[in-house]
């Protein structure tokens, strides 16, 4: 019952504060632009004293790079768009799955706020908006978070990564920033109806250049950032010495 309580609270909180920031966004900005994260942010940032949430953030300085960046990030739960907004530098925006787009005040809010849907059932849709995306980024100066595992996983390790990711870091010839959020597994465990107060650590790690890569290096470049960023998950969850040895 204490689960859904929380779980249904935090669905209340992002329907309710959506709704309520929507037509700020719209006062401010006028439409729909990354300048709208920032109120965005603002609002969400407040989220985790409902919760008894904290953050301990490190490496927030490897994000000053000069112009666009990949930002990649492992994916645990919907609490995650905590963990987001409490780093997320300026003039960034998502990738997220088209569907969300369609939930309700939710759904408009990430409209303003400039998240970039893709058609997950479609390949050929999804790597066509990548493409576009590789070219505005540069254009109009943005960074772009993607969660290359591709959905949600609360296991404790990685998923697989998807290549998207780093296809659009090497098309767009830019950086690619890993960010790491330890284990939620001792405190949030759906199957177990777990929803606690706890802490998250958060890393961000330096940038990989892609300066010169094409996409024959694409795999590599994946095979990189996984291995480094599981390494750290695992650091970051009091698991270390796991991780060193996958490929
Ligand atoms: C104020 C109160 C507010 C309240 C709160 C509300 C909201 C807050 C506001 C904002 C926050 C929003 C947060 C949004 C978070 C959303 C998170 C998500 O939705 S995660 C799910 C969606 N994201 C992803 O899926 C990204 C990762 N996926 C990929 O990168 C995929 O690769 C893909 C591009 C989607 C394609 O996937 P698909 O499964 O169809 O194919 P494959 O990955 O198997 O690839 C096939 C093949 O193609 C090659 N490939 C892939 N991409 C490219 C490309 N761009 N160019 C060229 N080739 C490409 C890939 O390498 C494969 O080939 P091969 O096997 O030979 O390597
Ligand atoms: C008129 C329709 C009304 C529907 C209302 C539904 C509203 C949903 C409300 C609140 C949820 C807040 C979530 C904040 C955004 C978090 C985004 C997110 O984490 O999406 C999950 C996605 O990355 C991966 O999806 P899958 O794991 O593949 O699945």
């Amino acid at each position: 019952v204490n689960f859904a309580l929380r779980i249904g609270f935090y669905y209340v909180l992002c329907i309710v504060c959506s709704g309520l920031t929507a037509p700020v966004c719209l006062l401010v900005n006028g439409g729909r632009t990354v300048k709208n994260m920032r109120i965005i942010k603002t609002v969400v940032k407040s989220f985790k004293y409902f919760f008894g949430l904290r953050f301990e953030v490190k490496g927030l300085e490897n994000f000053e790079v000069e112009g666009p960046a990949i930002i990649v990030s492992n994916h645990q739960s919907i609490l995650d768009m905590m963990g987001l907004m409490e780093v997320l530098p300026d003039g960034c925006v998502q990738v997220g799955k088209k569907e969300l787009m369609y939930a309700g005040t939710v759904g408009l809010i990430t409209y303003l706020g400039g998240v970039i849907f893709i058609n997950r059932k479609s390949t050929t849709s999804a790597k066509m908006v990548m493409a576009e995306v590789a070219k505005t980024m540069i254009a109009d100066n943005v960074k772009v978070w993607v969660y290359p595992e591709g959905t949600r996983n609360c296991t404790g390790d990685l998923l697989p990564f998807k290549k998207g990711a780093f296809h659009l870091a090497v098309q767009a010839q830019v950086p690619v920033i890993p960010v790491v959020y330890s284990s939620f597994t001792t405190f949030y465990n759906p199957k177990k109806n777990l929803f606690t107060s706890g802490k998250i650590k958060v890393e961000v790690l330096p940038p990989i250049e892609t300066k010169g890569l094409t996409s024959d290096n694409v795999s590599d470049l994946t095979d990189r950032c996984y291995n480094i960023m599981r390494e750290t998950l695992f650091r970051l969850s009091g698991r270390p010495g796991e991780g060193k040895d996958s490929s």
